[in-house]
């Protein structure tokens, strides 16, 4: 059967690829609108769509059922009752990271192989996600934790599930890639999901800051990547801004993102309680202060990551960074005002 053109059956394609023809390229396009357009399946219709526009089914022989079947069989991975870590949040990151390879500075330097890489990691950099932390899973010693010896456990399951759904039949998405394309792209992309492990944030950033740093004494050009590590750093921390772009996106998603994340977090708790375990942070439903908490997530991780990333794409991720402040104010605010409530 030949795949519909936005790589889902759905009755609301015309809709769908206005909005495509209109967003896709762009930052704060409504991906629970895709969601909802797409008749549930965000991940193949994004990931087919960014496919498609950078001409990947051509340039890598890439057969579009077997696209829409990998792609289907990933989305299926993603557990639909995750409040955040579903299928939706997948297509989201891809879909971010989608447009930051479109950052003029960026122009030039990775080839389409890193390309597909960068869009394959993401589409795959949470799947078969349970919906709990790599601590809570190691305080319960899950099977999963046993498996990765405590070390990115979850990371480490994406990639696996990943990679062993390509040899399910009709699923090779790579088959028509030469034996040397499919052995870097499989390091790439282990490499790039492996750094969305959040112990890896401060290394992550310091090593950003300091390219920075040195990208400046060289005249602010970014043509100077010529070895597999520096350029590897780049396109980590370009997924790791993407996992962490909620609060840089337009108020009315960053704020479904929070609940969502929020739920996803008391859920936690709640089983954290009825285990007798420790509540972890912000997970207790009763005592979370969750503007407040978004507040330090912003100061303390995200708006330093995101100031870094600014800095090395100037000037084209400065409407970014200027969402992500005005985010920030109006969560601080927020949290302001509850508390004077909560005084009276
Ligand atoms: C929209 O809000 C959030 C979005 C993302 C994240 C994080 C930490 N993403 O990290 C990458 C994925 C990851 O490793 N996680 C996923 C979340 O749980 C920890 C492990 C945290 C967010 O808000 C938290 C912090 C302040 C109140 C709740
Ligand atoms: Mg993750
Ligand atoms: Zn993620």
């Amino acid at each position: 059967p030949i795949p519909p053109r936005l790589g889902v059956e759905t009755p609301h394609a015309d809709e769908l690829s206005v909005l495509f023809n209109e967003s896709l390229d762009k930052w704060g396009i409504d991906i629970f609108r895709v969601d909802q357009l797409s008749n549930q399946h965000p991940l193949v219709t994004v990931v087919f769509s960014i496919f498609e526009k950078r001409d990947f089914l051509s340039k890598f022989r890439l057969h579009p059922s077997t696209l829409v079947n990998y792609f289907t069989g990933i989305e299926e991975h993603y557990k639909k009752d995750n409040p955040y870590h579903n299928a939706v949040h997948a297509a989201d990151v891809t879909q971010s990271t989608h447009v930051l390879l479109n950052a003029a500075s960026l122009v030039n330097v990775f080839s389409d192989l890193e390309i597909l890489a960068s869009i394959f990691a993401c589409a795959i950099h949470d799947v078969n996600h349970p919906g709990v932390t790599n601590q809570f899973l190691i305080n319960t010693e899950n099977e999963l934790a046993i498996m990765y010896n405590d070390m990115s456990v979850l990371e480490n399951h994406h990639c696996a599930v990943a990679f062993k759904l390509l040899q399910e039949p009709n699923c090779n998405i790579l088959k028509h890639l030469d034996d040397s394309q499919r052995k870097q792209l499989r390091k790439m992309v282990i490499d790039m999901v492996l750094a969305t492990d959040m112990s890896k944030h401060m290394s992550l950033l310091a090593d950003l800051k300091t390219m920075v740093e040195t990208k400046k004494v060289a005249g602010g050009c970014l043509l100077k990547l010529d070895n597999y590590s520096e350029k590897m750093q780049i396109m980590q921390n370009m997924v790791h801004c993407a996992d962490l772009s909620n609060p840089a996106k337009p108020l009315p998603l960053s704020t479904q993102w929070v609940t969502r994340v929020m739920e996803e977090f008391f859920n936690q708790g709640d089983r954290e309680k009825a285990l007798g375990l420790p509540v972890s942070p912000m997970c207790c439903r009763e005592t979370a202060n969750i503007e407040k908490s978004q507040v330090s997530f912003i100061d303390f991780i995200v708006h330093p990551l995101w100031e870094a990333w600014t800095e090395l794409v100037h000037p084209d991720a400065e409407h970014i960074l200027s969402t992500l402040e005005q985010n920030r104010d109006h969560y601080s605010e927020l949290s302001a005002t509850r508390e004077a409530e909560e005084q009276q």
